[in-house]
């Protein structure tokens, strides 16, 4: 077996490899421009040349390998070879072969597979120990001769303090996880996993996985990673860039549907019947309803000509094309073809030639009738008709779907005079995104990742599932931290509105965050919480747990903040939202650094994050606060890394026990 030294002779060779490839990529771009064929592939190439050259210079100095395998004589495949496994591929001198192999390869699989029940070939695993790009040692498992522990290499990265932004995990996936990351492009998967049990993590590898694995068909469909909000993204969007995937599209949903600016806000009756899956009925029927009967024929002029198509005709072709469920905007020209088209037999029979030009004036000669009949429209004036209440003659696209109390609460209590002076809220852009499909289909993606689908509403699943609908989707969530008012209670249920009815429901069981004192704490809320989650186990034995009753509430978090900075790594306060600024004004008064280490966060926008050391204020406002407040609280009690502090003036909330 190879020595430290050999080693760090290897990676001496990675450093070469990767000099090689720089220089090459840019030679490559100047050649790559001038040899395609044609424009489009000299561009296309020119464009990948380039990406790849940037990459290789702005690579992170990160260490080039951190596993090794060494295959025994009996594998056929591989028998007797070493390979250095990394987070990207290292070419070797001479077309000789990799110095490292790319974590993602096929044979990189028995790195995390690999057991000393089912060795897979593998004689020896070895983990490399790093200090910045320094080697440091190694730990090998010798899997064929049945040994397999604990590493204490992958503890040490599992309890690492937390700063900056989310790193990848490539070094330590865990099998579970490999599984779940591995899973084939065509299938859709639903992880269910209690905090910290590494969905968001899995998500991202999946799509790195995923770009590798596939990656032209990929690169033309697009990846999407849907996130909760700004600040969980800019938590978590360095992580495929650190992998070497630039092009997944990363945003949260409200982003991605953002057609007009959000300036209004619902009540949440309001939100509630805006979010229910029945809108969508409403809004086909506000839509459809704007398709009148052809009541007279019409006459299209032509020069001192005017073709007449009769009514009955008119009448057949809207029925039918009504009756093809085609996109609104497509039917819409669809009727139009079928009306110049009856013309054209029409003047055909009568001797005249009708070329393109000709059909192309008929058609505009069409509009006026067609504005009547099958009129263009824009989403938001359907839903600016569809806000404003039933029309005066009665008709309602509600009727009959909302109850009088639900179709009260989408009516504006008061009505902006004109579609451009309408104020449109966060649950309107969902409406108005189901409007845009209804007219004209939207892009889709090869593979959408959603994180947090637990918040999803039925509507804003519609939303997911058109971007989906001939691509895979992976569903990361929790249902003990649904806190939305609609939060799903059984993923089979949401599979089937996110249009992936066959999805597979897989559960996560080990936690790598939350150590296991405060676990203990946080599921003492998962009784009250109403969810069917299968209970965990922390990887974590150590870390702490404080629970304080104070008399004043920002004296006490000021004097857990002062002791948290006697330790390493990120402290996080998490308060209810209107409690943050006095939190703030305290700490700020104290000459407590919020630039630094130290952040205060609300409740509401805590999920997905993760600190060192966490102190929780006053657990009882937290849960007060909104309608699904305790499941709130099991979110803020189980974002810490090492130490949890709660902090609290008033009685804690009783679910929550110290469970001493
Ligand atoms: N195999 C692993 N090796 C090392 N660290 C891991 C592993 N799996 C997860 N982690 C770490 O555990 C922490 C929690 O992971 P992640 O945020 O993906 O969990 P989650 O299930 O999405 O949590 P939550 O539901 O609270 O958002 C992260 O710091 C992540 O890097």
């Amino acid at each position: 077996m190879a020595t430290l030294d050999e080693e760090r002779d290897h990676v001496g060779r990675c450093k070469a490899g990767l000099r090689r490839m720089l220089e090459g990529a840019r030679d490559n771009v100047i050649v790559g421009e001038s040899v395609a064929g044609d424009r489009y592939s000299a561009e296309r190439l020119g464009r990948h040349l380039k990406s790849l050259a940037k990459e290789l210079s702005e690579e992170p100095e990160g260490p080039p390998f951190f596993g090794r395998l060494d295959f025994g004589p009996g594998s056929a495949e591989h028998g007797g070879r070493a390979y250095h496994i990394g987070r990207r591929h290292i070419t070797g001198e001479h077309g000789g072969p990799p110095v490292v192999i790319d974590w993602r390869a096929p044979v990189s699989r028995a790195f995390y597979r690999a057991s000393a029940r089912d060795p897979q070939g593998v004689d020896v695993r070895r983990r490399f120990g790093w200090s910045g790009t320094t080697l440091t040692g190694f730990e090998d498992e010798r899997l064929s001769r049945g040994e397999e522990g604990e590493s204490r290499i992958l503890a040490a990265e599992i309890e690492r303090p937390r700063v900056g932004p989310m790193r990848d995990i490539v070094a330590t996936i865990q099998p579970e996880q490999d599984d779940l990351v591995r899973t084939g492009l065509d299938l859709s998967i639903c992880v269910q996993g209690a905090p910290g049990t590494g969905k968001t993590a899995v998500g991202l590898h999946r799509a790195a996985y995923l770009l590798y694995a596939h990656r032209r068909r990929l690169e033309r469909a697009g990846v999407l990673v849907l996130g909760p909000n700004r600040t969980f993204l800019g938590y978590v969007s360095a992580v495929l860039p650190a992998l070497g995937e630039m092009d997944v599209e990363q945003t949260t949903l409200e982003r991605l549907l953002a057609t007009v600016p959000v300036t209004a806000a619902d009540d949440e009756e309001t939100a509630m019947v805006k979010h229910d899956a029945r809108m969508a009925r409403v809004l086909r029927t506000a839509l459809y309803g704007r398709i009148a009967k052809p009541v007279e024929p019409v006459a299209v002029p032509d020069g001192s000509l005017r073709w007449r198509v009769p009514e009955d005709e008119l009448r057949r072709i809207v029925d039918d094309t009504r009756r093809e469920s085609l996109p609104y905007g497509t039917g819409r020209e669809r009727v139009r073809a079928r009306v110049v088209e009856s013309i054209r037999r029409q003047a055909e029979s009568r001797g005249r030639t009708a070329g393109a030009p000709w059909l192309r004036r008929i058609g505009r000669g069409v509009t006026p009738w067609l504005d009547q009949v099958w009129p263009a429209v824009k989403p938001e004036e359907v839903l600016y008709e569809l806000l404003r209440g039933p029309a005066r003659d009665g008709r309602d696209p509600a009727g009959g779907v909302l109850t009088d109390a639900e179709r009260a609460a989408l009516t504006w209590r008061k009505p902006p005079r004109g579609v451009k002076g309408a104020r449109w809220s966060a649950a309107d852009l969902v409406l108005l995104d189901e409007l845009a499909a209804l007219i004209e289909r939207p892009r889709g993606y090869g593979h959408v990742i959603v994180d947090e689908a637990q918040d999803l509403s039925p509507m804003e699943c519609r939303a997911v599932a058109r971007r989906s609908e001939h691509g895979s989707l992976t569903v990361l969530g929790d249902l003990a931290q649904g806190t939305t008012p609609w939060a799903a209670t059984s993923w089979p249920e949401r599979l089937k509105l996110l249009g992936k009815p066959g999805g597979e429901v897989v559960a996560l069981t080990t936690g790598f965050r939350v150590p296991a004192a405060v676990v203990e704490l946080a599921n003492t809320l998962l009784a009250a919480l109403d969810a069917d989650v299968p209970a965990t186990r922390s990887y974590r034995s150590d870390g702490r747990l404080r629970v304080t009753r104070v008399a004043g509430l920002e004296k006490g978090v000021v004097e857990a903040v002062r002791e948290a900075y006697m330790f390493e790594g990120s402290i996080g306060v998490i308060a209810a939202d209107a409690d943050v600024e006095a939190i703030t004004a305290a700490l700020w008064n104290e000459g407590l650094d919020l630039n630094g280490r130290l952040s205060v966060m609300p409740a509401s926008l805590c999920k997905g994050l993760e600190y060192d050391h966490v102190v929780v204020a006053e657990p009882a406002a937290i849960a007060e606060a909104e309608r699904r407040g305790l499941n709130r609280l099991y979110v803020a009690l189980t974002r810490a890394v090492s130490r949890l502090d709660v902090v609290h003036a008033r009685p804690l909330p009783p679910p929550l026990r110290h469970p001493c």
